[in-house]
């Protein structure tokens, strides 16, 4: 890490208000305005703030309650963070330092919180680019390539992509089970920290975690190999009771530079792949992003549309809400999918019910005459009714049954608690009503309803938009 000073002595001026005291009150810096991250994979780009620069999810977070540096004047931290080795080198200018009632924020532990050991000195992280230069090349030796069948319209991102330069684009499993994944997990943590929201690293000593890399394998004028990680997956397998596994996805990056070049869907392709040849129960995604959440609906619906055993329950949803008068309750109920179609979704394509349900009103809205105004109508209450039965149970609360979720670190898909209330009102302290009137509620159920049909349309538009192309 180097410290420079810019602007020499602080001048006399300077420390006279600093005497007074009050006449200026240091108010700080947010954290993410004076600090920069710069990727970059040769030691001629680094001090170079024309390198290219990363958008953190939240650097505020490290820097105490407030996320402010205090006592610094023109503070700018850039650091240089090294995509062949995953190292880091800070440098820090700043024109003068006063304490101005908040004291002098210490920015080392605070970098440290973030990159640990993997922040060095100016020399060594330069060195890094030879010396590391086949740093994750012979780690991924050992990991197995994800076999993928790749379609003509899916080629830029089939699981083993020769690309016009030459290179090749592969995914690769690897287990945590040895000491060299667990060292490269532990060199991609600051990306993690950085870039997924509300992200913390894994349990590398849990043998049940696996790592997912998409590489780019390319050779240079000598004719060596060079591997770049282009993003990963973190896979948890857990039991599923009585005799099967679960995958879930832990985290999921891939590197700015190579976003929305169809990495990230690689990536989920080749899970969903493994858990369909080790015939694993089903893929979930731990407390995913809005973006992941509508990339993996463009994906399963794309599956689920290519998927013979549903094609008579959508075509039985889409004719009812085609002639219906969805006034009538049996009508709307009818739209939801049978519960042996979302088994058998399960079963072949290891889609978790959830999901399906996500992609079951996609699916519907794809097959129905949109330029219909009584389809769309009936297509709108039918959304309507279904958001509102995922809010309240009624029959749950004719029977004076409620179910609560309770949020926990393991699956909180997976736990509830049923209360039972002996006068059919709500039971104590666990009133899902929060307080306002009926027409506040109804005021945010239409804003909830008004989401899911925006979601559902573009949904709607990308995958139709990929079946066009
Ligand atoms: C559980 C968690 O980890 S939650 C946190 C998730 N991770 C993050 O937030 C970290 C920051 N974000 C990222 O790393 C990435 O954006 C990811 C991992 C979420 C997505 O990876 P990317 O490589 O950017 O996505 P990718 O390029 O594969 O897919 C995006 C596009 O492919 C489209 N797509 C989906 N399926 C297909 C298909 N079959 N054919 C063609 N395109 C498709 C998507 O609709 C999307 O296009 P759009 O945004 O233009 O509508």
């Amino acid at each position: 890490m180097a410290l420079k000073q810019k602007g020499g002595e602080i001048s006399a001026e300077a420390k006279k208000r600093r005497r007074v005291g009050f006449a200026n009150i240091d108010t700080g810096v947010e954290a993410s305005e004076c600090i920069k991250v710069f990727l970059v994979k040769s030691g001629d780009e680094v001090g170079s703030t024309n390198s290219f620069c990363i958008n953190p999810v939240d650097l505020n977070q490290f820097f105490g309650e407030d996320g402010k540096i205090y006592g610094y004047k023109g503070l700018r931290v850039n650091i240089w963070l090294s995509t062949v080795s995953f190292h880091a080198y800070s440098e820090i200018t700043f024109e003068s330092t006063s304490d101005g009632g908040k004291g002098i924020t210490d920015l080392e532990p605070a970098l440290q919180d973030i990159f640990g050991e993997l922040l060095t000195e100016k020399e060594q992280f330069l060195q890094t680019f030879s010396t590391e230069r086949n740093f994750i090349r012979n780690i991924v030796s050992d990991g197995a390539v994800v076999p993928c069948k790749t379609s003509k319209e899916d080629d830029h991102a089939s699981n083993s992509n020769s690309e016009a330069d030459g290179s090749m684009i592969e995914v690769i499993r690897m287990k945590q089970d040895s000491e060299p994944v667990c060292l490269l997990y532990s060199r991609l943590v600051p990306l993690v920290l950085l870039l997924v929201d509300g992200g913390s690293p894994i349990d590398v000593t849990d043998p049940r975690w696996e790592i997912f890399l998409v590489v780019k394998k390319v050779q240079d004028p000598l004719g060596d190999c060079i591997t770049n990680v282009l993003g990963f997956a973190t896979v948890y397998r857990f039991f599923h009771y009585p005799d099967s596994t679960r995958l879930r996805i832990g985290q999921i990056l891939v590197l700015p530079p190579y976003q929305g070049q169809g990495h990230g869907r690689h990536l989920l392709e080749s899970v969903y792949s493994v858990a369909v040849s080790e015939n694993i129960y089903d893929v979930t995604a731990e407390e995913p992003s809005d973006y992941l959440q509508y990339l993996r609906a463009c994906i399963d619906t794309k599956r689920l549309l290519c998927f013979q055993p549903i094609k008579p329950a959508i075509n039985s949803v889409v004719s009812c809400l085609k002639e219906g008068n969805l006034s009538k309750r049996i009508c709307r109920s009818s739209s939801c999918p049978p519960a042996s179609v979302m088994e058998i979704a399960r079963q072949k394509l290891k889609i978790n019910k959830k999901q399906f349900l996500r992609c079951w009103e996609v699916l519907i809205y794809l097959n129905l005459n949109q330029e219909n105004s009584k389809c769309t109508e009936n297509f709108r209450a039918w959304v309507s009714d279904r958001v509102k039965s995922d809010i309240v149970d009624k029959d749950a609360v004719d029977s004076r049954k409620h179910l609560v979720e309770v949020p926990n670190d393991y699956d909180h898909d997976m736990t509830f608690v049923v209360c039972w209330s002996q006068n059919g009102g709500e039971p104590d302290g666990i009133d899902g009503n929060q307080g306002g009137s009926q027409s506040t509620q109804d005021e945010q159920l239409n804003e909830l309803v008004k989401k899911r049909l925006e979601d559902i349309v573009k949904i709607t538009n990308k995958v139709s938009a990929i079946l066009r192309n």
